[in-house]
C-alpha cells in the first residue's frame, strides 16, 4: 500500500438512478483517492450524494459508470455471494445505530464476521482490539448491558477485526450525546494513527469532520472541495455556503 496505490480510489465514478426522462444523477463523474492509513469525512448538504458514494465504495451499490478501486484492485460487481465475501473480508460498517446482535455477547458480536467469513479467529488480535476500544472488562456482556457509546465500540472493534482495508463509519455519532461522541471520533482516529487503519466517515457534524485528516465536500453529485485538517469552525462555514438546509450544530455543541 503505497501513495501511488491507495486504499481507495474513485476514478469517473456516476451513479444515476431512475430513467429518463426523470433521471437523479446521484453521482457525476467523481474522481477521489484516499490514501491508506487516513481517516477521511465526507460531508454534504441532504442529498448531495454521500450515502451514494459510501454505498458504491463500499460494494453495495454498483456505479453506472466508472470504477471503484480497492488497494488498486478494480471491484467488479459478481454474484451476490461473490459481493457479500467481499464486504465481509475487505470492508468494516460502523452505522449510526450499532447493529450489534442483541444475543450475542460482546465477544461474539465482534468476532462474528470472522466466524461468517469462516476465518480463524486470531483470539491474540482480537483481544487487544477489545483492549484497545475499552472493551477488556466487557467480553461477556450483552449489548442492553452497555451504554451507546460502549455499544458503538463495540461495532468498531468488530469492524477492526477482520482487518479490513477500509471501514465506512455512516453518522457513527449520530445516536450518541457530545461527550460520547468524542470519545468515539477519538477511538476512530486512534484505530487510523496507531493501527494505521482507513476510515471513510459520512457525517453532518462539523465537529465529528474535524477529528478527520481530511474533509471532501459534495454538492449535487460533485466533489466540489478538499479541506485538509480543517477546524470544525471552517467546516461549518463551508457547509453553509454550500446551503446545508440542516442547521449546523454550533462548534462544541
Ligand atoms: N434508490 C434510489 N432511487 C432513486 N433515487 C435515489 C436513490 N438513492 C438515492 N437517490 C437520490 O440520489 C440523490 C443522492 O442521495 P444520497 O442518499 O446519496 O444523498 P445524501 O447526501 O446521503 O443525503 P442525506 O444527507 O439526506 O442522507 C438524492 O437526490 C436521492 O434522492
Amino acid at each position: 500500500m503505497t501513495a501511488d496505490r491507495p486504499a481507495l480510489r474513485l476514478a469517473g465514478v456516476s451513479r444515476t438512478y431512475g430513467t429518463p426522462p426523470n433521471p437523479v444523477h446521484a453521482l457525476r463523474a467523481v474522481e477521489l483517492s484516499l490514501a491508506a492509513g487516513t481517516f477521511t469525512a465526507v460531508m454534504g448538504p441532504s442529498g448531495s450524494g454521500k450515502s451514494t458514494l459510501l454505498h458504491c465504495a463500499a460494494g453495495l451499490d454498483e456505479p453506472t459508470s466508472g470504477q471503484v478501486l480497492l488497494d488498486g484492485t478494480p471491484l467488479t460487481h459478481g454474484s451476490e455471494t461473490a459481493m457479500t465475501k467481499f464486504r465481509r473480508t475487505r470492508v468494516g460498517f460502523v452505522f449510526q445505530q450499532f447493529n450489534l446482535l442483541p444475543t450475542l455477547t460482546v465477544w461474539q458480536n465482534t468476532t462474528l464476521p470472522l466466524r461468517l467469513a469462516g476465518r480463524e479467529i486470531d483470539r491474540a488480535f482480537v483481544h487487544e482490539v477489545l483492549e484497545r476500544t475499552g472493551l477488556g472488562d466487557r467480553l461477556r456482556h450483552r449489548p442492553d448491558e452497555l451504554s451507546g457509546g460502549q455499544q458503538q465500540r463495540v461495532a468498531i472493534a468488530r469492524a477492526l477485526v477482520t482487518r479490513p482495508s477500509l471501514i465506512f463509519a455512516d453518522e457513527p455519532t449520530g445516536a450518541l450525546d457530545t461527550a460520547t461522541a468524542r470519545e468515539i471520533l477519538g477511538l476512530l482516529a486512534e484505530s487510523v494513527h496507531t493501527m494505521g487503519q482507513t476510515v471513510v466517515m459520512v457525517t453532518h457534524d462539523p465537529v465529528a469532520a474535524a477529528y478527520a485528516d481530511s474533509v471532501v465536500f459534495l454538492a449535487d453529485g460533485r466533489i466540489v472541495d478538499r479541506l485538509h485538517r480543517p477546524s470544525a469552525q471552517a467546516v461549518a462555514e463551508l457547509m453553509t455556503l454550500l446551503g446545508d438546509r440542516r442547521r449546523p450544530r454550533a462548534v462544541g455543541e
